[in-house]
């Protein structure tokens, strides 16, 4: 809690694939439960990468998460009790009405911790982050490094069959190395024939 306002807050921890932002969150939780901090994490049911009732890295850390429906993202609020923080994992997954739950958590005095992508694979912005981002009082955009050349990497490269995807395909893809890459600017290619 802010100490001079006793209000709560939130973060976000952004940026491409493999950009490390599921290792930031875990590392933050650690961190709170050294603190004694009681902690509950939220992920959404489309991502079922990691095992069902888990948040995981792509260098295989975890933490145990409850699913929740990504329409259902009041029930985030709902199910909590005295808990200090609220980590949402996997944001881009969730509708933009997690703004709203974001913002009621943090004015409930909570501390609220969202990771999610920025960007989709086309390059656009990836809702509902940009408008978590506006409203956040902290926001760190973490960069990977680029598949191709070995820059910093702020963007999404997905593969079909080992080629660049189509502006026309579908938003959402789960997936991980198989069919995504992180790439920088210039490397980036989306198929628009
Ligand atoms: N291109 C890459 N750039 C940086 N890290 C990578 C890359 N590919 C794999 N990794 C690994 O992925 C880890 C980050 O995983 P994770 O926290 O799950 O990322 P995110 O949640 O942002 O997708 C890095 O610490 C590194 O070990
Ligand atoms: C770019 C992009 C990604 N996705 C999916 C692919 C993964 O399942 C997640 C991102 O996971 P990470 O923890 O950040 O590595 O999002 C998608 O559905 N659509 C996209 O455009
Ligand atoms: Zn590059």
């Amino acid at each position: 809690m802010h100490a001079i306002t006793n209000s709560g807050w939130i973060e976000v921890v952004t940026g491409s694939m493999f950009s490390g932002k599921t290792e930031e969150l875990l590392r933050r939780l650690r961190r709170a439960e050294i603190a004694g901090q009681a902690v509950a994490v939220f992920k959404p049911a489309v991502d079922d990468r990691y095992g069902d009732a888990t948040v995981g890295s792509h260098v295989g850390r975890q933490w145990e998460a409850s699913v929740v429906e990504s329409e259902d993202v009041w029930e985030i609020r709902e199910g909590l009790d005295d808990q200090d923080i609220v980590a949402i994992d996997e944001a881009n997954f969730f509708s933009t009405e997690l703004l709203e739950v974001c913002q009621r958590l943090a004015d409930d005095g909570r501390r609220v911790i969202v990771s999610g992508l920025d960007q989709t694979y086309r390059g656009e912005p990836f809702e509902p982050l940009p408008q978590l981002m506006a409203v956040a009082e902290y926001v760190d955009k973490l960069r990977a490094i680029c598949a191709v050349c070995g820059e910093p990497a702020t963007r999404n490269q997905r593969l079909v069959g080992g080629e660049p995807a189509h502006a026309d395909d579908p938003t959402i893809v789960v997936g991980a190395e198989e069919s995504y890459e992180a790439r920088c600017r210039n490397c980036h290619i989306l198929r628009r024939d």
